[in-house]
């Protein structure tokens, strides 16, 4: 049996205002083709604490709830998409905190990794480890042209990769240039991601990127919409099932992990160095 969420009989058209909210962190917005454009809006750089994970969640499930066409992914910030996970959070963390940090992240993944509408991100500015797993998540991905970087840099911040990660952008790229660039903590340039693979296409800029991407959405206007889903969950399927299975040992090795001293030093440092960086601009 296939879960009852993939069944998605039809899409509605409904009317932008009747769709659109504003929360504190993202905003979403519906145009007049039933298209949802959901922005990410934590300031300064859309870094994921636990309230923004969890908004993205409930934003989503809204998506789904009211059957948009489709979904685009972007970021109000002029540079920066997302900078994955709040280094804060793991630095010294409260571990009730660091729990619903990752479990939070879990869910996000989860929720948009197995989206039964169509989704594309409007990748306008750079996107390390959290902010490339959003990317990955969706369905076509368009990046703005520019010194931008994407990439999974987790080990550089002392984090293995999960498996679902790696399942996650093995199914986007050569596992030859997964585990070159994971292992390594590796991040691309805008050309390096077009030429691998990790991105579709490039954009001259925001407005540009969103264009692009709702044309891939809709290109399923004349796909049946349970075609479209089923077929997205037989290609991710072999990623989502083990990941529901080891949801806690998941998160009992990322505590484990991000508790180590030695992680934890590192953490500060990078810390440091972004105040630094921010002093000497
Ligand atoms: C098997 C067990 C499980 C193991 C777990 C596996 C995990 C797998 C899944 C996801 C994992 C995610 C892990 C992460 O996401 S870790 C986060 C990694 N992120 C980074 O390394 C990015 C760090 N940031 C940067 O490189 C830059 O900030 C950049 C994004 C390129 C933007 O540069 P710029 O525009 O020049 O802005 P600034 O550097 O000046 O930063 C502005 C302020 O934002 C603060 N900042 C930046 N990044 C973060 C962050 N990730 N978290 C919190 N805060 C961040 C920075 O300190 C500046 O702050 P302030 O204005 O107060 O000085």
């Amino acid at each position: 049996m296939f879960p009852l969420r993939l069944l998605r009989t039809a899409r509605r058209v409904l009317p932008a205002k009747s769709l659109s909210t504003t929360g504190q962190l993202t905003d979403l917005t519906v145009d007049n083709e039933g298209i949802a454009t959901l922005t990410l809006q934590r300031a300064p750089v859309n870094s994921l604490n636990v309230e923004l994970l969890q908004e993205l969640t409930t934003v989503l499930g809204q998506v789904e709830k009211d059957k948009a066409k489709g979904l685009v992914l972007t970021s109000a910030s002029p540079s920066v998409f997302s900078a994955g996970l709040d280094i804060t959070e793991m630095y010294n963390p409260n571990v009730e905190r660091l729990t619903a940090l990752w479990t939070s992240l879990q869910d996000l993944w989860a929720t948009l990794y197995s989206a039964p509408y169509p989704t594309a991100v409007a990748i306008n500015g750079h996107a390390p480890a959290g902010g490339c797993m959003m990317a990955l998540c969706c369905e076509y991905r368009t990046m703005v042209s520019g010194r931008y970087t994407i990439g999974l840099n987790e080990t550089a911040v002392g984090i293995p990769v999960p498996e679902w990660l790696i399942g996650t952008m093995c199914k986007v790229i050569s596992q030859r240039e997964a585990e070159v660039a994971l292992n390594a903590g590796l991040m691309f340039t805008v050309e390096e991601a077009l030429k691998v693979g990790l991105i579709d296409e490039t954009a001259t800029d925001k407005a540009d990127a969103i264009e692009k991407s709702k044309k891939f959405i809709k290109r399923f206007d004349k796909i049946s919409p349970i075609a479209h889903s089923l077929t997205k969950q037989r290609f991710r399927s072999d990623v989502l099932q083990p990941f529901a299975k080891n949801r806690e040992a998941d998160l009992n090795q990322f505590k484990y992990v991000v508790l180590q001293p030695e992680v934890q030093e590192l953490l500060g440092q990078i810390i440091q160095k972004l105040k630094q960086k921010k002093a000497a601009k």
